[in-house]
């Protein structure tokens, strides 16, 4: 879509993904406030979406029809009501569906419609609400246009790549629940800051801005991590001494170990 004008993007579900995805979307510039519609059951937790031009809506179908886009955030149990709802609004010559709900194939969402809609998989994570999310997509059988075009518009929004379909599951573990590990190492940092002398709020600031400055080692240097290690571990000093401790009490291990349980728990839940 490119080359496709686009006049208005739907969100069905303005939950914590869908007003993550709003809010980054509102600072990309790739459309005006009044091109977004976002919906949910209960607006009263969104109004401040409105306060920013978004229209919310109560009716996914109303939404629907006046999109071209509609990008789906609802919980999976929810997938089959909503999508039952709006399939008659929903027209294979006019919109693309956008699917970010977990575990749910291409496969299962197009039968659920019923017709040829195209239908893009995105796996973002919450940091789309900052544009620094890392979003991987899977296709079938969208146009080339369609996936350029939702290429650029989760690339506006951090870091897009696509991947085959049999990995969005992987991808979910690793991207999308990676914020909330990601954030638990941060907190533990902070646990450990206070008791060495910070106030939580400093522990708070070093801890987050070193994970920052670690990420950005990696992404803009496009480093193995371990070759950044090396720069910081003196012979016999305390960044070794530490390290290996960690390392005796399972770090690395704990956290291989938690994203495979995680993985699992997808896998049966489908
Ligand atoms: N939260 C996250 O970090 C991520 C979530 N996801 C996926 O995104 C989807 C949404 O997740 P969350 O935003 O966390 O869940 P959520 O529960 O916060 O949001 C879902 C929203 O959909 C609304 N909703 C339910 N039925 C509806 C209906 N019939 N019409 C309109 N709105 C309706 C709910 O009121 C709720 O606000 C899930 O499938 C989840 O697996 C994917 C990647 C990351
Ligand atoms: O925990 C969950 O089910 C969802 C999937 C990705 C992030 N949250």
């Amino acid at each position: 879509m490119s080359s496709i004008a686009i006049s208005r993007i739907a969100i069905i579900g303005g939950g914590n993904l869908g007003t993550s995805i709003a809010e980054g979307l509102l600072q990309t510039g790739f459309l005006l406030p009044d091109q977004l519609i976002i919906t949910r059951r209960n607006l009263a937790p969104i109004r401040y979406l409105e306060q920013k031009g978004v229209q919310l809506l109560t009716s996914n179908s109303a939404a629907v029809q006046q999109a071209d886009v509609v990008i789906l955030a609802v919980k999976p149990y929810n997938v089959k009501d909503v999508l039952t709802e709006v399939a008659p609004a929903l027209l294979p010559e006019k919109h693309l569906l956008i699917s970010v709900v977990t575990g749910v194939t291409i496969d299962e969402l197009t039968a659920l419609l019923a017709k040829p809609v195209a239908v893009i998989r995105a796996m973002p994570n919450t940091a789309i609400a900052i544009r620094e999310s890392m979003t991987c997509l899977s296709f079938k059988k969208a146009t080339t246009e369609q996936i350029t075009w939702t290429e650029q518009l989760f690339n506006q929004l951090g870091k897009a790549i696509v991947i085959d379909e049999k990995l969005m599951d992987a991808a979910t573990i690793l991207g999308a629940c990676g914020i909330a590990y990601a954030l638990r190492f941060i907190r533990a940092s902070i646990q450990g800051g206070i008791e060495i002398g910070f106030d939580a709020r400093t522990a708070n600031l070093i801890a987050a801005q070193t994970v920052k400055g670690a990420a950005e080692l990696l992404i803009r240097g496009n480093r193995h991590p371990e070759e950044e290690i090396d720069k910081v571990t003196t012979p016999k000093g305390c960044t070794i001494a530490g390290l290996n401790e960690m390392e005796h009490q399972g770090f690395s291990s704990s956290l291989i170990k938690g994203i495979t349980v995680s993985y699992r728990k997808i896998a049966r839940d489908e």
